[in-house]
Parts: C-alpha cells; structure tokens; sequence
C-alpha cells in the first residue's frame, strides 16, 4: 500500500496531538484529529490555530477538527492517541466501538496509571480487547512539541513488536525533519518516556535551589540508574533506556527550559507549593502523577528509586526540598552498577 493512502486520526489535541497532527497534515495526510473541549475545536476551526495548546503556529485544512471520537477513529488504519494518561483508560473506553480490526494504535502519551501501574500500550490493549498484541506501537523520544511544530530537526523512536508495524509506524511519521528509529522493545520505550519526567521534576528543583550544575549532572546519570532498575525489572531491555526514549529524552527534559515537568521541579525548588503550581497550568506535567505511580511501584517490587523517592516526598508528604539533597547525599556508600547488574 502506498504509504501516503493510510487513513489517520489523531486523538488528543493539547501541544503534542497538534504538532505531530500538523506534521502529518504538512507531510501530505488528510486527517480527522479529535479535540477534548469544544472551545477548542472551535478556536482551530476559526482560527486554523490552536491557540489554547500550540499558539501560534498555523494549521493545514488536512487536518479536520472534530468532536466527534467516532469520526476521527473509525475506518482509520493508523490511530494516535496523544491524550495525557491518566485520561487514557476513559478516552480508549469512549472509542472502542468505532476501532476498526485492523487498525494499528500508536501511544505518543508518557505516562504510567496510577491505579494500575500500567503503561499505556497495555491500558489500550486491555480496553480495544480484540486488536492483536503486535498492532499496539509508541511513538517516544526526545521531541518538545514547539520545536517540532517550527520544524527543528528532531529524531524519534518508533517501537512495536512487530518489526512491520514499527516500519510502517516510522515511515507515517518521517520527514526530513523528523526522523523516526524502530525498536521492539514498547515496555522499555515507555518506561524511558515516563519516567524522565520524574528525574526532570528533581533537575528542575536542583536549579531552581540554584544548586549548581554537578548536581544536576548527578541526578540525571543516577536518574539513568534509577530508570534502569525499574525498567529491566518490567522486562526492559537497558539498551532501549540507553538510547532516544531513554537518555535522549531524559537528558533534553532535565536541561530544556521548555519542559513542563522540569518546570514544576524549578517552581518547587524556589519554594512555590504544588497544588499553586498545577493551579495555574492548562498544560500537564506528567511527572507528578507519575511520581506517584513509580513509588508505588518501588515499593510493590522492591526496587530501590532513591530520587523517585524524594520527588514523591516533596510532592506529597510536604518534605522541604532542602533536607532531600542530605537525605540522597547521606545515603550508604555503595557500588555504582548496585541494583543494575
Ligand atoms: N508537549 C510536548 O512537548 C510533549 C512531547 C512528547 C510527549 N508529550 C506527551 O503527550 C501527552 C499529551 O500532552 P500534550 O502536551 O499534548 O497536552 P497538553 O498538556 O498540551 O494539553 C492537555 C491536553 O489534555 C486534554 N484533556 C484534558 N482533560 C481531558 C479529558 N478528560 N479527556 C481527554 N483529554 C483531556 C486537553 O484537551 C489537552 O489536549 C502527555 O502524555 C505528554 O507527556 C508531550
Ligand atoms: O514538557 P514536558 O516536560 O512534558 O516534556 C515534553 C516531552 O516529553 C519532551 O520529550
């Protein structure tokens, strides 16, 4: 099949659904793209811009705005789920009837359910019960939503168990700007994605105390530490946190100013309280759910997240930041691979 007849809806509308639906639009795709609030959908069709989510970038009348999930998933071959994940589970559950059997879901969403523990490939695949295993994908790596939107170069992974379905995931989404890797590996691609956001909450504390850049530099390698833990223990592979969805993404969200989640962290270091942060965001910050999804975690496995630890302490148990750097920097000498190998 040429690849530019695939049939796509895009589902979530916030900074990512919009940037990666306008790249398809741009790229040549027709496309139905299902937007949460009315007002939204209604801003983009006026406007040709998603100035609530995305502004000020123009949208291409490829991409067709709608309310209506039944439209932007059915008959489709390729859907995008690019919703925030605590909302995954609610959204699959409304789209369910209209999937067509074939169709290949790809997950763009970073994020782990608190309840569950799940990642998103498999909250979808418990719900959209009667696709195959190898027809569910993600789309991960180190991508801000602005800078794809402007067409900054910006190289992705692609991961599905199917090595064809990868393909076929990478070559909807390449442009010569947006360059797509596959990899098998959809535990370790979305354990990476997710949990770099909780590293990126503690980048962002450590800055925003004004720390200096050492620490930082420590939190992100012993971040890595922490993410391989946890990942190899759900059956990842530590090449794949090693690589784009891993370090790639881990390192652009700890240094980049534009990130949400190490925004929240900088906010908290220079003494604001969550609940005044999140207050005042439209936007989510992933990490902070899933801070608590990853302790949990933590515990239930018996996996040692120091730092996922303190992250969840200053977020929930109203620890002072301060005494997070002694407790961390207190902690019994050990070997640097402990816990890994
Ligand atoms: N923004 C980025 O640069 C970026 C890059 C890569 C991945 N992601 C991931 O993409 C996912 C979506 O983030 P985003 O940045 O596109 O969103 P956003 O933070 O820009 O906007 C929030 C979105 O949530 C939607 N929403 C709110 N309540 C909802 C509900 N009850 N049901 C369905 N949708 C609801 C809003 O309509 C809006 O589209 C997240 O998991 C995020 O980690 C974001
Ligand atoms: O703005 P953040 O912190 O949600 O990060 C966005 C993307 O995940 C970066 O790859």
């Amino acid at each position: 099949m040429d690849i530019m007849n695939t049939k796509i809806g895009v589902v979530g509308a916030g900074a990512w659904g919009t940037a990666l639906a306008k790249l398809l639009a741009d790229k040549g795709f027709t496309l139905d793209h299902w937007v949460f609030e009315p007002e939204v959908k209604e801003e983009i069709t006026l406007y040709r811009e998603n100035r609530s989510f995305l502004p000020g970038f123009s949208l291409p009348p490829e991409l067709v705005t709608t309310n209506d999930i039944e439209k932007a998933v059915s008959g489709k071959d390729l859907v995008l789920m690019v919703v925030p994940s605590h909302c995954m589970r609610a959204v699959a559950t409304q789209m369910k009837p209209f999937v067509s059997p074939g169709t290949i879901l790809v997950s763009a969403s970073k994020g782990i359910e608190n309840k569950t523990h799940m990642i998103m490939t498999d909250i979808l695949s418990e719900i959209i019960d009667f696709l195959p295993d190898h027809n569910f994908g993600v789309l991960s790596g180190p991508s801000f939503a602005k800078e794809v939107a402007a067409g900054v170069p910006t190289v992705v992974a692609a991961a599905a168990l199917k090595n064809e379905v990868a393909e076929f995931i990478q070559n909807v989404f390449s442009t010569p700007n947006f360059r797509v890797y596959v990899n098998h590996d959809i535990v370790g691609t979305q354990i990476g994605g997710a949990m770099k956001n909780v590293i990126a909450i503690a980048a962002g504390a450590c800055d925003g105390m004004n720390m200096g850049l050492n620490p930082r530099a420590a939190l992100i390698t012993r971040g890595l530490t922490e993410m391989n833990r946890l990942g190899t223990r759900l059956g990842a592979d530590p090449l794949t946190l090693s690589g784009l969805a891993g370090v790639g993404d881990l390192f652009l969200t700890c240094t980049g100013f534009l990130s949400r989640n190490y925004t929240v962290g900088k906010q908290i270091g220079q003494g604001k309280c969550l609940d005044d942060i999140i207050s005042e965001m439209r936007m989510v910050a992933e990490g902070v759910k899933t801070t608590r999804s990853v302790y949990n975690m933590s515990k239930k496995l018996n996996v040692d997240l120091p730092i996922c630890a303190e992250v969840y302490s200053v977020l929930f148990e109203n620890s002072p930041v301060e005494r997070t750097v002694e407790r961390l920097m207190g902690r019994s000498l050990k070997h640097e691979l402990a816990g890994v190998i």
